[in-house]
């Protein structure tokens, strides 16, 4: 084999390779509410066992980004690919792929976690010693053991946010798209849920919003800025500076109005 097919084979076993890795990809992704962008040509992508931070100050556009990513929010513009697979045309598959956990997920209050997430299971067409399995999975890296006969509507609120991840992991899907997952939470629980999200990243592929910097410093290597609907920066997290106040001079000198 010549010099020159074999520098042509291994480029095309590369762009390959590329394709198949890129599990998160917003292309152009555009959302109007009349005359106001919410959004504005929003592209990027996540690879494969990345855990990247999407962030943005307070109405910045990353619940909208992520809806569209998601296929439950269409786009007016922009199309949205899961492992490959576009979210508008072949949602069924897509959605096989994700674990999403929107922002103030909506939860069945009055059924415990056990019985909510078997429920899920089920509509899923989990059955039998698989979903007992998966089940068991998810109550103990949600740490949901102690809560786990008990009804949603008497969980605290990191409780409840445990069992959205544990409702967004259920079927073991290898992108998790998590929408402000520690927001609201105290400070042991932000510890214990970015624990779990650290160990999840060792298999997954994670996009997570927050406008919490130390979040971003404490989780995520990499991070997409948004800011007024359009992508800021996207790089590693160490080129946002090395500590945190230089961190926060570029965040506010990115994000403030020009
Ligand atoms: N249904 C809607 N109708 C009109 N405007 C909307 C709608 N949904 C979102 N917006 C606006 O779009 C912009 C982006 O909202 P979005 O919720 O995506 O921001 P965000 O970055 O997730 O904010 P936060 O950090 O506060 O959750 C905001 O100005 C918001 O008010």
């Amino acid at each position: 084999m010549s010099a020159t097919s074999d520098v042509a084979e291994s480029n095309a076993a590369q762009s390959a390779d590329t394709a198949t890795d890129v599990m998160i990809e917003a292309r152009g992704l555009s959302k109007f509410y009349g005359e106001f962008a919410a959004t504005q040509d929003v592209s990027f992508s996540v690879k494969r066992g990345e855990i990247c931070a999407f962030l943005g100050p307070n109405g910045a556009g990353k619940s909208t980004t992520m809806k569209m990513l998601t296929g439950f929010l269409a786009p007016n513009r922009g199309e949205s690919y899961l492992a490959g697979i576009n979210v508008a045309t072949d949602r069924i598959k897509a959605s096989e792929k994700l674990g999403y956990l929107p922002e103030n997920g909506p939860l069945y209050t009055e059924m415990t976690p056990e019985g909510m997430l078997r429920y899920i299971g089920e509509v899923r067409g989990v059955s039998g010693s698989k979903l007992s399995d998966r089940l068991a999975w998810v109550a103990d890296k949600c740490s949901l053991t102690e809560v786990w006969r008990k009804p949603i509507s008497k969980l605290s609120r990191g409780f409840r946010q445990r069992v959205g991840m544990a409702h967004a992991m259920l079927h073991d899907p290898e992108v998790l798209i998590l929408d402000e997952p520690t927001s609201g939470l105290d400070p042991n629980q932000v510890h214990g849920v970015r624990e779990l999200i650290t160990e999840l990243a060792k298999t997954k592929t994670i996009l997570l919003s927050t406008h919490i910097l130390q979040e971003v410093r404490a989780v995520c290597p990499r991070v997409v800025l948004i800011n007024n609907g359009r992508i800021v920066f996207d790089g590693p997290t160490t080129d946002l500076g090395s500590s945190e106040v230089e961190m926060e001079e570029k965040f506010r000198s990115l994000t403030s109005a020009a």
